[in-house]
């Protein structure tokens, strides 16, 4: 068969055999090179259908030929690349004119050690001198989706570049170490699970990616093949239940949108169900499952995310910006999967550059609603506390009014003990504690006190003629006088027994004192008390004594001298004041 022939010449180092590749499907799973060869000589290989060549999710072995000419390139160390990692079963066989026949067994279900060029992409080998002509035929059986990139590169041209893009996946995984460890240390610190949706999604998202790329497969699982194709399989489950949890809790579903909740609960549950499946399912069924899912998954979070952005919530606007870029990429990547969109730089990197922008933006968002939960808190509890105060201010006053009142009182129930009832002087219990305390008080200032001792004159008789009521009147009206008399600070008047009061006048000296008794008794002697035939007069008798501060006991002794007084002031006639140590005036 006469096939296109590509040629290399001096100065294209990269070259894309567009048109010197053509392909062939073969049924038959254990489909040989003869077979093929036989084919390519019946002309039953076609041109690719599209550039790069993707066939979807197609059953058969895929033949691809590929006859490859040095013209006049210096170089003879060439490599015929791949760039896609996932395909089962790839084997090159080289034919030379001469007939011999050459083989490199790769892909994903072998050992990474196999390799002939140990790079995350299938790399062959190939020996080109100048002049030469090969023909290659490359052995495609996968369960994967059939995606066969090829590429022919000076080996030096192939290393220059390998380098750069290298580069570009470190800043991509570097992006996605450091957002999870970032949201991780936040989620440790915050607890708020649409952390712990969003680092879990993070982390299944970037190992599903680096399977994707083939370097989980390169740098960790080398020899473990058939795990690197379950790993992908677990991470892209992972990642779609982890992005709806994330969407639910960060979207605040449950309460915003009820009825889509029940739905997008539906969907975790199915989600979560592909998950488990993806470990008995064979591959081709579950990453086809899983791959497909992607766009309802999408569909729902943008669905759910523009309803509870139209109600109002800024949040679901930042969601579905992040999001945008990243359901872009999966969109098209899923659509070069199925053979949809061809597969380009950006198509091929597209999901990267997307996630990597969607992670970010994610981030951001998260920060932006945590602290719009962190500022409805704080509202919240400024009320709460405003309330609370307001209350306590409340119960402080009715506490400090009841407490005034209870002080009043007590006061009022205080004074009461200390005074007498009926003449509403001070009583005798409050003249035991305050004369003493007087007394004291004197001798420590080194000042003068006067006591008189007032008794009224004939209460018997009063009493006797007028009446036990009456006597009472007697006593409340003298008792009157004598509190209007005594009005000094610390000057007091008490009821000392029956018919007997007690005025004591701190600071006043015994011709003060003699004063203040005559004009006590010249004030009684004004009284009329009522009585049922004639008016009552009253006369009082007062003995005055002064403290004596050298006494033993100076309270007794100044009572007894009082009374003495008062005593010599009733045997010499009544209605007079006598003072204690002066003869009485007649
Ligand atoms: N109405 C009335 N009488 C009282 C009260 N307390 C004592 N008395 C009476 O006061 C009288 C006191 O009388 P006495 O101590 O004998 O002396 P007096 O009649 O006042 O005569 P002199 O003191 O010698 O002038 C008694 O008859 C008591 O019953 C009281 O609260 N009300």
């Amino acid at each position: 068969a006469v096939a296109p022939v590509e040629a290399l010449r001096a100065g294209s180092d990269d070259v894309a055999p567009r048109f010197s590749t053509s392909y062939w499907v073969d049924q038959n799973p254990d489909s040989t090179l003869d077979a093929a060869r036989a084919a390519f000589a019946t002309d039953a290989f076609q041109p690719l259908p599209r550039w790069p060549a993707t066939f979807g999710f197609a059953d058969g072995v895929h033949w691809f030929h590929l006859r490859v000419q040095n013209v006049d390139h210096p170089e003879r160390d060439w490599l015929l690349v791949v760039e896609y990692a996932l395909l089962d079963h790839l084997d090159l066989y080289t034919v030379t004119p001469e007939g011999e026949v050459q083989v490199f067994e790769s892909g994903d279900r072998m050992p990474f050690a196999n390799r002939a060029v140990d790079h995350r992409h299938f790399t062959f080998p190939l020996d080109l001198p100048g002049h030469s002509t090969r023909d290659y035929f490359l052995r495609v059986r996968t369960e994967s989706s059939v995606q066969v990139p090829l590429a022919l590169k000076t080996r030096v041209y192939f290393l220059d570049h390998a380098q750069r893009g290298d580069m570009g996946l470190g800043v991509y995984y570097g992006v996605i170490i450091a957002m999870f460890l970032y949201s991780l240390l936040l989620y440790i610190s915050i607890r708020d699970r649409s952390f712990l949706w969003y680092i879990t999604y993070v982390g299944a998202f970037g190992l599903g990616q680096s399977c994707l790329n083939g370097l989980s497969f390169q740098l960790l699982l080398p020899n473990w093949p058939i795990l690197d194709d379950q790993l992908l399989l677990f991470t892209i489950g992972l990642a779609l239940v982890a992005m709806l949890l994330f969407t639910r809790d960060f979207l605040e579903l449950p309460r915003r949108v009820p009825r889509l909740d029940q739905i997008m609960r539906i969907a975790i549950w199915v989600e979560t169900s592909i998950l488990a499946a993806s470990f008995v399912l064979s591959y081709r069924h579950a990453i086809s499952l899983e791959t497909a899912s992607v766009f309802a998954v999408a569909a729902i979070c943008v669905l759910a995310a523009i309803i509870v952005w139209r109600q109002g919530y800024r949040p679901a606007f930042h969601y579905l910006l992040a999001w945008s870029f990243m359901l872009a990429g999966i969109v098209v990547y899923a659509s070069v999967s199925f053979g949809l969109l061809k597969k380009t730089f950006i198509t091929e990197y597209g999901i990267q550059i997307g996630s990597c922008i969607e992670m970010i933006l994610l981030s951001f968002a998260l920060a932006y609603r945590f602290q719009l939960i962190r500022e409805e808190n704080e509202a919240l509890q400024r009320e709460v506390a405003e309330r609370l105060e307001i209350r306590v201010n409340e119960r402080t006053a009715e506490l400090n009014s009841a407490l005034g009142e209870l002080r009043v009182a007590n006061r009022r129930l205080q004074e009461y003990s200390l005074r007498d009832g009926l003449t509403n002087v001070h009583n005798r219990r409050y003249l035991d504690e305050a004369l003493p305390r007087a007394v004291s008080v004197a001798i420590q200032r080194q000042e003068p006190l006067c006591l008189l001792l007032i008794d009224i004159d004939h209460f018997k008789t009063i009493n006797d003629s007028y009446g036990h009521l009456a006597g009472d009147d007697c006593l409340r009206d003298v008792a009157d006088v004598l509190r209007q008399q005594v009005r000094e600070a610390d000057d007091f008047v008490a009821r000392y027994g029956g018919e007997e009061f007690v005025v004591i006048l701190p600071g006043a000296s015994l011709d003060v004192a003699r004063a203040r008794a005559e004009s006590l008794r010249r004030a009684v002697a004004q009284i009329r008390v009522p009585g049922d035939k004639a008016p009552i007069a009253l006369t009082i008798s007062v003995g005055v004594a002064s403290l004596n501060r050298d006494a033993r006991q100076a309270t007794d002794d100044l009572l007894k001298r009082a009374d003495q007084a008062l005593y010599t002031a009733k045997q010499h006639g009544r209605n007079r004041v006598v003072v204690d140590g002066v003869a009485p005036f007649e």
